[in-house]
């Protein structure tokens, strides 16, 4: 097990027709704690698999360093680095039998053969394997060849690390779920550090328990799936995030002759709390972003004062929920309505809760000022 460390990490394949680099990693520095169970969850190009490349030392990164328990091991080759890595398609030797597989990583560093067979019978067990073991690979399913590819990551109980990529891509629907819980079932019972990359949101989150969002090669956050669902930091995440993501809108923040200040969209004037519009006013912002799930719009069933009037476009039925799309200040918005909800038509009242209107800046999330405390 390690804690891993990117430490002010870069990298760029190369530079671009202008002669700037081009960088597919943008300088981050990140910390793996050991033992966790993470995931690094971002759409295709955000720079997933150059990560974990880097981690692995299949690729040397151009700037910056990777730490293994605070040692740099930027010029260990991968074998020197205890990692095991488990791509996307299935890594298997297919003339040799699923037993002699999963037994070839302990082989390879000299295991006594009566701790290989106790710990291929044991990975075998929780893979459901056992039937297999005596067959050749090459007979099997891109699914069990898949599982196979698993085990020989989870054989080793020596290994720094594990990085999974991608790697139920080829997996059935149906399996994929098992596999999930399977693969957090034995981190439970192992304890190693394992970073699962994925594209999807709900894989992330039914295996992580600390989730780091890539966006153009930058983490930008690293949460609970709760913390990011509640709090995105980032309007990335709010969008990435939640089916379907965040509400966003952008306002004015106008300076009142009284010295006060308020958010405006449009004409509608938007609640904050005197926190928020004073960290705002400090930030110097005048342009903000609005952020709202549409799981926080409140939508009333009749008329209410401190509602917006708003013009429903049209209502989307989910099965078990529905969601409500409407014009606010001619922009479109969606609002999950509960099952018993009554369903809209025409004009409706909605209210955006402070507490879960969330204001950015230039992308990123403004928290609101802390008073200081005064000492005295
Ligand atoms: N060998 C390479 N040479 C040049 N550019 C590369 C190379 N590999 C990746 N890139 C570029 O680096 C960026 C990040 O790619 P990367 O494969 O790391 O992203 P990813 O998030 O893993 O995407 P995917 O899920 O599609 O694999 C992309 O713009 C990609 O085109």
């Amino acid at each position: 097990m390690a804690e891993i460390t990117l430490n002010s990490l870069a990298h760029s394949y190369g530079e671009k027709s202008d002669g700037q680099k081009e960088y597919a990693i943008r300088e981050m520095t990140h910390v793996w704690g050991q033992g966790g169970a993470f995931a690094l969850l971002g759409p295709s190009g955000c720079g997933k698999s150059t990560l974990l490349n880097i981690i692995s030392g299949l690729l040397e990164p151009s700037e910056g360093e990777v730490l293994f328990d605070g040692k740099r091991v930027n010029e260990l080759k991968p074998e020197e680095r205890n990692i095991a890595q488990v791509f996307q398609f299935p890594v298997v030797y297919d003339t040799m039998s699923v037993y002699d597989n999963l037994a070839f990583p302990l082989r390879n560093i000299g295991v006594p053969e009566y701790k290989v067979r106790s710990k291929v019978h044991e990975v075998a067990e929780i893979l459901e394997l056992t039937d297999q073991l005596k067959r050749k690979a090459k007979g099997l399913s891109a699914d069990q060849k898949q599982k196979v590819s698993m085990g020989r990551g989870l054989v080793r109980d020596d290994v720094s690390a594990i990085l999974f990529d991608e790697p139920l891509t080829v997996i059935d629907p149906q399996l994929k779920w098992k596999l999930r819980r399977k693969l957090k079932q034995i981190h439970e019972q192992f304890n190693i550090t394992m970073v699962y990359v994925t594209h999807d949101q709900l894989e992330a989150s039914t295996f992580a328990d600390k989730i780091a969002v890539m966006y153009n090669g930058q983490i930008v956050q690293f949460g609970t799936p709760r913390e990011l669902f509640e709090n995105p930091a980032h309007t990335f995440v709010g969008y990435f995030i939640g089916s379907p993501g965040m509400n966003f809108f952008d306002a004015d923040l106008i300076q009142q002759a009284d010295g006060t200040s308020t958010i405006l969209f449009g004409d509608y004037q938007i609640t904050a709390s005197q926190a928020m519009l004073s960290q705002l006013t400090d930030m110097q912002a005048s342009k903000v972003t609005l952020g709202i799930r549409p799981e926080f719009v409140h939508v009333w069933d009749g008329k209410s004062d401190d509602a917006f009037k708003v013009e429903v476009d049209y209502v989307e039925d989910l099965g078990t929920y529905k969601i409500l799309s409407f014009l606010f200040n001619g922009q479109m918005m969606k609002a999950r309505l509960s099952e018993d909800q009554k369903v809209p038509s025409g004009q409706v009242y909605v209210s955006f809760p402070e507490q879960w209107t969330k204001v950015y800046v230039n992308d990123y999330l403004v928290e609101p000022k802390q008073e200081t405390q005064d000492a005295n």
